[in-house]
């Protein structure tokens, strides 16, 4: 099933239909008092008009071969076109986890060359996932320094996040989707190439969108198939509410941490060309009641983790989550 988007710059995409309601992700200019108000009060936002990555609005496919050198990035394959994120360290525990995508190191020309084929046999979706490091050329270097960095360190102070940990550079061939999934860092996500359509969750709906257990390697990622959603394991999927928008170019989404959100690179527009600013969590100065939706998950967390330690055997973490909740507080 799809629908026909229409965004504010009349462009017109055709998007998957799911099961669940979504109502838009506000779009605001940068300066407007209420999107600061929105970042401030942990809500997502697109913002336009910021110029944060500014100096990169001119990279495409071609100036970034030319220009980000001969080092090497992670090019991930997936034949079903979706990309599920999976920590490679939690594998050696689940020794019957089959990685969803495979991925290879090469230059940004290999990859380019690739894509180029690829386009033609329409078999196998690639996505270029790789942060921005001193491997890159002088023109790439002088564009990351031109970045509106006054803003976003403004925005890092105002809203007393912690230090920015990355720039992930992210491109990806028409199609690729990000299934649902949350992060732990604050995020500015700012888009240089093509269209984007982000759904997104408030922490809230955590009870719809049934995240792997901690010490699977797809932790932070929701076990519903979107396209062909289990109702039975997952009732409340049916219940999910959502917010959604289309990002393009030059425009910034801020993702608030533990905010749900798969990404869906629309078709059309050629390869997507984004970068992620991920900063680690804001200092909790003081608790304050009632708390959060997202402070509610870093306690589920927390207590997965003490349990998985003290239990020290996975098989054990079924029956023992079971018997301290079914019946006592259900
Ligand atoms: O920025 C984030 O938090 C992400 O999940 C990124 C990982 C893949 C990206 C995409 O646009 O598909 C989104
Ligand atoms: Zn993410």
């Amino acid at each position: 099933m799809a629908t026909e988007n229409t965004v504010n710059s009349g462009e017109k995409f055709v998007t998957k239909k799911y099961p669940f309601s979504t109502q838009p992700i506000p779009r605001l200019y940068y300066r407007d008092p209420k999107a600061e108000h929105l970042i401030q009060s942990g809500q997502p936002v697109i913002l336009t008009g910021s110029n944060l990555v500014g100096s990169a609005y001119h990279w495409d496919m071609d100036y970034l071969c030319s220009n980000l050198g001969c080092g090497q990035y992670t090019v991930y394959t997936s034949s079903s076109g979706k990309f599920k994120y999976y920590d490679e360290k939690k594998m050696p525990e689940n020794k019957d986890f089959k990685p969803p995508t495979s991925h290879t190191d090469m230059t940004f020309q290999e990859f380019a060359a690739k894509l180029k084929q690829e386009r033609n046999n329409e078999k196998e979706r690639m996505y270029l996932q790789q942060p921005l490091n001193d491997t890159v050329g002088k023109w790439i270097v002088m564009d990351f320094t031109n970045f509106n960095w006054e803003w976003a360190n403004q925005q890092q102070k105002t809203n007393r996040w912690g230090p920015l940990t990355s720039n992930l550079l992210l491109v990806g061939m028409e199609g690729v989707i990000t299934p649902a999934h949350y992060d732990e860092q604050e995020n500015l996500f700012a888009q240089i190439q093509g269209y984007k359509r982000f759904l997104l969750f408030d922490p809230d709906q955590f009870e719809c969108l049934y995240p792997y257990p901690i010490y699977h390697p797809h932790d932070r990622q929701s076990q519903v198939d979107f396209d062909n959603p289990d109702f039975e394991k997952f009732p409340k999927f049916a219940d999910l509410k959502g917010y959604e928008g289309i990002v393009g170019p030059k425009d910034v989404l801020y993702i608030p941490m533990y905010w749900w959100h798969q990404v869906e690179s629309l078709s059309g527009h050629g390869e997507t060309i984004s970068i992620t600013f991920w900063y680690k969590a804001a200092q909790t100065m003081k608790v304050v009641y009632p708390l959060t939706a997202g402070q509610k998950v870093a306690i589920m967390r927390n207590i997965e983790k003490m349990i998985a330690e003290a239990l020290n055997d996975k098989s054990e973490m079924s029956p023992f989550m079971s018997n301290m909740v079914l019946g006592r507080y259900t």
